[in-house]
């Protein structure tokens, strides 16, 4: 669709949950690159700003009120920033106990984490290059079991976190997984502790049930503590990661550092039914929160992955592309060596996207004009 056009769509209510730390800053690029694709595509992309996280605890005394709610239930898509803080550290109201909250009241069990190293920048990485080039890996975390969800005692002497998982919960996951290789590169490493725990085993042996519905896809199995070690020495022979809430958790952020920085990496996280939530996989970043030095990479991949979703594939690649070239060409903010601010890195993307619409404007034209010539 031309630029300049009447909005036609109205599928893309989006619910724009900024939270804490450097979550607003980061969250103002992505959307800022959606409004530009939005208006240039009459996409239709309205943006609805709520409180969550330490914001909505100082505003309406929990991290995630009833409005904020209601608003994500009716949105086509949430793009979250990041929530937490040394602030509510000790407060009795946890800004986390909302993410948490928000996940399952939305059943977003499936987590999807993707992470590259991007062609041309290996020296980003900390493993040597000829270690981290190629590697191109897709976590699948349960996000709605395991130890985050069971019952949890805490008493002056002693304290446990129940870990459970259903078969139901199991075979859903696994379903996820075993889709998205057919996908990529058509292998599953399913990451558990089936040496020591009973959710793992539970999990192992569910995993290779629902794989004799992909004979596609190879499947093999790794202990947790195997993978964490794998990820480091042989990241290329990884495709998709299955595993559990927690390992997915700790797996991702290493995960994340392969390709040079926790700050690239956005995510999904989708359900049976309702609105998918977008977000980077790194946190609140206090320690660099209001000093303009983020990377947005990550939002701004949760964007695209929320475009995707949404529809509008090309968008999103255009959105992909254009930050893998503000990358590409130098721009690196100071989790990646570089000295660029959160703001002029999003600037730069955004230019970039501009340049593609004029070229992608001007070779319509040539194609209407070739068109007009030839009758
Ligand atoms: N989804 C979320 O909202 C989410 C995720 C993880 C942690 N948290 C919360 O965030 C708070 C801080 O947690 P943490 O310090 O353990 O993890 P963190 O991810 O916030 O930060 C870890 C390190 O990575 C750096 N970093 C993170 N994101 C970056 C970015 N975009 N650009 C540049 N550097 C970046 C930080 O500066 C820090 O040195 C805690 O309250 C935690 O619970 C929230
Ligand atoms: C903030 C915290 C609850 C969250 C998690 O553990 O899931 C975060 O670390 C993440 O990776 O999204
Ligand atoms: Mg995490």
């Amino acid at each position: 669709m031309q630029r300049g056009q009447e909005a036609q769509n109205d599928s893309g209510r989006i619910v724009l949950l900024p939270g804490d730390g450097i979550g607003p800053e980061v969250a103002a690029e992505a959307v800022q690159c959606l409004r530009l694709l939005s208006d240039a595509y009459d996409l239709g992309l309205v943006f609805e700003e709520h409180d969550f996280g330490g914001a909505a605890i100082d505003a309406h005394g929990v991290p995630l009120p009833e409005t904020t709610l209601a608003a994500c239930r009716g949105a086509d898509a949430i793009l979250l920033g990041a929530v937490g803080g040394p602030k509510w550290d000790d407060s009795a109201e946890r800004p986390e106990a909302g993410l948490l909250k928000l996940r399952a009241a939305l059943g977003l069990f499936a987590n999807l984490r993707p992470a590259r190293v991007m062609h041309g920048l290996e020296e980003l990485s900390p493993l040597k290059s000829h270690i981290a080039r190629g590697a191109d890996i897709l976590v699948v975390r349960e996000l709605t079991g395991g130890l985050y969800f069971g019952e949890k005692v805490i008493r002056d002497d002693a304290a446990s976190d129940l870990c459970h998982y259903s078969r139901t919960e199991i075979e859903r996951i696994a379903h996820v997984a075993f889709c998205a290789a057919r996908e990529r590169r058509c292998r599953v490493t399913s990451v558990d502790k089936a040496n020591v725990l009973a959710t793992s085993k539970l999990w192992r042996k569910i995993v290779i049930e629902v794989s004799s519905a992909y004979p596609d896809v190879a499947l093999d199995h790794l202990y947790v503590d195997a993978a964490a070690m794998a990820l480091v020495t042989r990241p290329t022979q990884f495709d998709v990661i299955l595993t559990e809430n927690l390992f997915g958790d700790i797996l991702s952020d290493e995960m994340s550092v392969i390709g040079g920085s926790i700050g690239l990496l956005g995510s999904s996280s989708t359900g049976d039914r309702g609105p998918a939530l977008f977000e980077p996989i790194h946190g609140s970043a206090p320690d660099i929160a209001g000093l303009d030095r983020a990377n947005p990479g990550g939002a701004i991949a949760s964007a695209a992955m929320m475009l995707q979703s949404l529809g509008f594939a090309a968008q999103a690649e255009m959105l992909d592309r254009a930050l893998e070239r503000t990358i590409g060409e130098g721009c690196r903010t100071a989790d990646l060596g570089g000295g660029i601010g959160c703001s002029a890195f999003g600037s730069r993307v955004r230019e970039i996207l501009r340049s593609d619409l004029v070229r992608h404007e001007a070779s319509l034209q040539l194609i209407q004009m070739n068109r007009g010539c030839c009758g």
